[in-house]
């Protein structure tokens, strides 16, 4: 599977333990930073590289991880379309992709040890959206986003 992931320099130790997990596992893998030269950028830069990857079709799902998760996918959820879940164990990063559609999964290295973020990610990538009666609770809240984005072009 085509995977991107990202994180701040809170993350980059974890980071490079997911990316050597997946890619053991033979994912085809884009890490987008931070790369632990030069000074980070904050969380959001490295979300929204991820969601573009993700929006562009460039690959299929997304891995995303500061401190907490909170920041990356808070910034990443603001990008048209994009789903981001934050998940500290394994059963709601299966669930987030089974039932809400999400692409992207984010945990927090001061929350979740390395054995734990290989599982969450595992379950999040052995899942697939089920579709029928969540496609059309996913287009709800898609509904949302496009509402909202009218109501502001309107002013
Ligand atoms: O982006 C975050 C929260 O919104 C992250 O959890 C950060 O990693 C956290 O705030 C720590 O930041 P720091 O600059 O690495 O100390």
């Amino acid at each position: 599977m085509k995977i991107a992931i990202g994180s701040d320099s809170s993350g980059i130790e974890l980071k490079n333990i997911v990316v050597a997990h997946l890619l053991d596992a033979g994912h085809d893998v884009t890490d987008v930073g931070w790369d632990g030269t030069g000074e980070a950028e904050y969380s959001a830069h490295y979300a929204r590289k991820v969601a573009h990857l993700i929006r562009d079709e460039d690959v299929e799902r997304g891995v995303l991880i500061c401190g907490t998760g909170i920041g990356i996918s808070i910034s990443a959820n603001k990008v048209r379309g994009i789903g981001a879940a934050v998940c500290s164990e394994p059963y709601t990063a299966q669930h987030t992709r089974e039932h809400n559609g999400s692409q992207i999964i984010a945990f927090g290295a001061f929350v979740v040890g390395p054995q734990m973020a290989c599982a969450i990610t595992d379950a999040f990538l052995g899942a697939e959206f089920k579709g029928g009666i969540f496609a059309e609770r996913f287009n709800l809240i898609a509904a949302i986003e496009d509402e909202e984005l009218a109501a502001a072009s309107r002013g």
